[in-house]
C-alpha cells in the first residue's frame, strides 16, 4: 500500500511543525498548510487522503475549510482540532462532515488513533467510489451503500433508469432499501427539481386512499370540509413513490390503471379530470407475480407498472457488503450521537457477516445505532452482541434422544410435525402475537403468517397439518 499522505492546516507554525514531525516519524507523508485557503490549494496538488485542521486560522477558518472541502472532495477524511471546545462548535464540525475533533493540547498517541481510524474510513470510501466508475454522480448515489457485484449492477441499473420517465417497479424484502433507491432515480433524473412524493398505500386506510391520491372536491363525502389536492397532483413534474403496492384494494387499482393509461385523474366528487404529469415508481415485498395469480392484484396494472422491474438483494445475499455497512453506520452514529466507538472486534465482524439478516439492511442500521449509543467508546466485542446475534444459528436444538426406529419412519412428516410444534409454541410463548412469534423463530413476520395458512395451523384450537 502506498505510503498515506496528509495535509496539516494551521496558522501556527510551531503546532503545525511539531504534528508533522510525529506524523512524518510515525511513517506518513505529510504536507503543511497555513490556512483554510491555501489547504484546499495544497489538497489536489498533493493528492492527499486526510487533512488534520486547526479551527481557529485567519482568512478561511477551519469550520468554512471543512465545509468547503466536503462539497468538492467528500472523500477527504478531516480531523479537527481547537484550544476550546463547546457542544454547539462540536456539533457544527461534525455535522459539517468533520470526522473528528480533538481539544488542544492533546496527546499525540490520541491523534494516531484517529488518524490510523479514518484512514481507514477513507479507504472503504474510496473503494466503494473507485468500483463505480460507470456511476455518472456519485455524490447522488453516495448514502446507498455497497460494493458487492449485486449493489454494482444495482448502482448502473438505477442510473439507466433514471434517464428515462418509465415507470419503474421495485421488489425486495423489507429494509433492502426499496424507497432509497427510488430517491436516487428521482435524484438523478430530470424531474430532481420538483417534489418526490411518498405513500405507504398499506399505511393509510383503504377508504381514505383514493381521496389521498386523487384528492377531493369540498363536500364530496363527510369530512371533507375543504377542496384538497392528492399526493399525485403533489408530485406533478416529479415522481410519485408508491409503496407497498400489493396491499391495493381492487377497486383502486382499477382507478390507477386508468390513471396511468391516460395521465390524468378525477378528484373524489369532480367532474372533470385534470391532467398530471407523474412518474410512477411503485415498490413492495410481497410476491406480486403470486398475488397476480391469486387474482388479488391485476394483470393488466401490473404490466403497466413493471415496465423496468428492480430486484433488490437480500443483505443475506451480499455478505461482501456487510463490513462496510457496518463500518460506514458506525461512522455515521458515532458523528450523529457524539460517540467515540472506535470499531468492531474481529470476532464480531465474523458472527455478523454469517448471520441471516431477516430485516436487511434496517436491522443492521438500527442494530449499528444501538451498540454505538450503549458502548459510547472502545472497540465492540461479542459482548455488546444482543443474544441473538452471537452465533448465527442461535440456540441449537439437541436431538441425542431423537432415536430412528428399527422399522424407519417418514421423515416429511416427521419434519413438518417438528416444524408444526415450534410454531404453536413460539405462539404460546407470545401470547398469540405473530411478530414476537416470528422473531422467537427467526422468520419475518409475513413467511410465519404463510406457514400458518398453508399448514391451516390455528394456534388456540386443534391443529392439522396442511
Ligand atoms: N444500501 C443501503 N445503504 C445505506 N442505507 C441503506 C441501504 N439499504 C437500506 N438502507 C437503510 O435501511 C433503512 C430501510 O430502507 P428503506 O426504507 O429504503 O427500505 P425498504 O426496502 O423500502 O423497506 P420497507 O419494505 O420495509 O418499506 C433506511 O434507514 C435506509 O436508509
Amino acid at each position: 500500500m502506498d505510503t498515506p499522505r496528509i495535509l496539516i492546516a494551521d496558522d501556527d507554525k510551531k503546532t503545525r511543525d511539531f504534528v508533522a514531525a510525529f506524523l512524518s516519524y510515525k511513517g506518513y507523508q505529510v504536507f503543511q498548510a497555513f490556512d483554510g485557503q491555501d489547504a484546499l490549494q495544497k489538497i489536489e496538488l498533493n493528492d492527499v487522503q486526510m487533512v488534520i485542521t486547526d479551527i481557529m486560522m485567519p482568512r478561511v477558518n477551519g469550520l468554512e475549510f471543512i465545509k468547503q472541502l466536503k462539497s468538492i472532495r467528500p472523500d477527504i477524511v478531516t480531523i479537527a482540532y481547537s484550544a476550546f471546545a463547546n457542544f454547539e462548535m462540536t456539533a457544527n464540525l461534525l455535522k459539517a462532515g468533520a470526522f473528528f475533533y480533538l481539544e488542544k493540547p492533546f496527546n499525540l498517541d490520541e491523534l494516531e488513533t484517529h488518524v490510523k481510524r479514518g484512514l481507514e474510513h477513507q479507504a472503504l470510501q474510496s473503494k466503494s467510489f473507485r468500483s463505480k466508475p460507470c456511476i455518472k454522480n456519485r455524490a447522488l448515489l453516495n448514502n446507498i451503500i455497497g460494493e458487492s457485484e449485486k449493489m454494482l449492477s444495482l448502482f448502473e441499473m438505477i442510473e439507466k433508469v433514471s434517464s428515462s420517465d418509465s415507470t419503474v417497479l421495485i421488489q425486495g424484502e423489507s429494509g433492502t432499501g426499496k424507497e432509497l433507491v427510488a430517491r436516487a432515480i428521482h435524484d438523478l433524473s430530470t424531474r430532481a427539481q420538483k417534489n418526490f412524493v411518498a405513500v405507504n398505500c398499506a399505511a393509510i386506510p383503504d377508504d381514505l386512499l383514493e381521496s389521498e391520491l386523487f384528492g377531493h372536491v369540498k363536500g364530496s363525502f363527510t369530512g371533507a370540509v375543504a377542496t384538497r389536492i392528492g399526493r399525485f397532483e403533489m408530485a406533478d413534474k416529479g415522481t410519485l413513490f408508491l409503496d407497498e403496492i400489493g396491499d391495493m384494494k381492487a377497486n383502486l387499482q382499477v382507478k390507477l390503471l386508468r390513471v396511468l393509461q391516460n395521465k390524468e385523474l378525477e378528484p373524489v366528487g369532480a367532474s372533470r379530470p385534470k391532467k398530471v404529469d407523474v412518474r410512477i415508481i411503485a415498490a413492495t415485498n410481497q410476491n406480486l407475480d403470486q398475488l397476480v395469480v391469486s387474482k388479488a392484484f391485476r394483470e393488466d396494472l401490473y404490466y403497466r407498472l413493471s415496465v423496468i422491474p428492480i430486484m433488490l438483494p437480500a443483505l443475506r445475499e451480499r455478505d461482501a457488503d456487510i463490513a462496510l455497512l457496518l463500518n460506514s453506520f458506525l461512522d455515521k452514529f458515532n458523528r450523529s450521537k457524539q460517540r467515540n466507538v472506535q470499531g468492531f472486534d474481529r470476532d464480531v465482524m465474523e458472527v455478523l457477516s454469517s448471520y441471516d439478516w431477516p430485516g436487511n439492511v434496517r436491522e443492521l442500521e438500527n442494530l449499528v445505532e444501538r451498540m454505538v449509543i450503549l458502548k459510547g467508546s472502545g472497540i465492540i466485542s461479542l459482548n455488546d452482541l444482543p443474544e441473538k446475534y452471537r452465533g448465527k444459528r442461535g440456540p441449537v436444538m439437541r436431538t441425542e434422544q431423537v432415536n430412528l426406529p428399527e422399522s424407519g419412519f417418514c421423515l416429511n412428516s416427521a419434519v413438518e410435525e417438528f416444524e408444526n410444534r415450534l410454531i404453536l409454541q413460539a405462539l404460546q410463548r407470545s401470547g398469540g402475537n405473530k411478530k414476537e412469534a416470528a422473531e422467537l423463530l427467526n422468520l419475518k413476520r409475513t413467511t410465519l403468517i404463510e406457514k400458518l395458512k398453508k399448514k391451516k395451523l390455528v394456534f388456540g384450537e386443534t391443529h392439522t397439518a396442511g
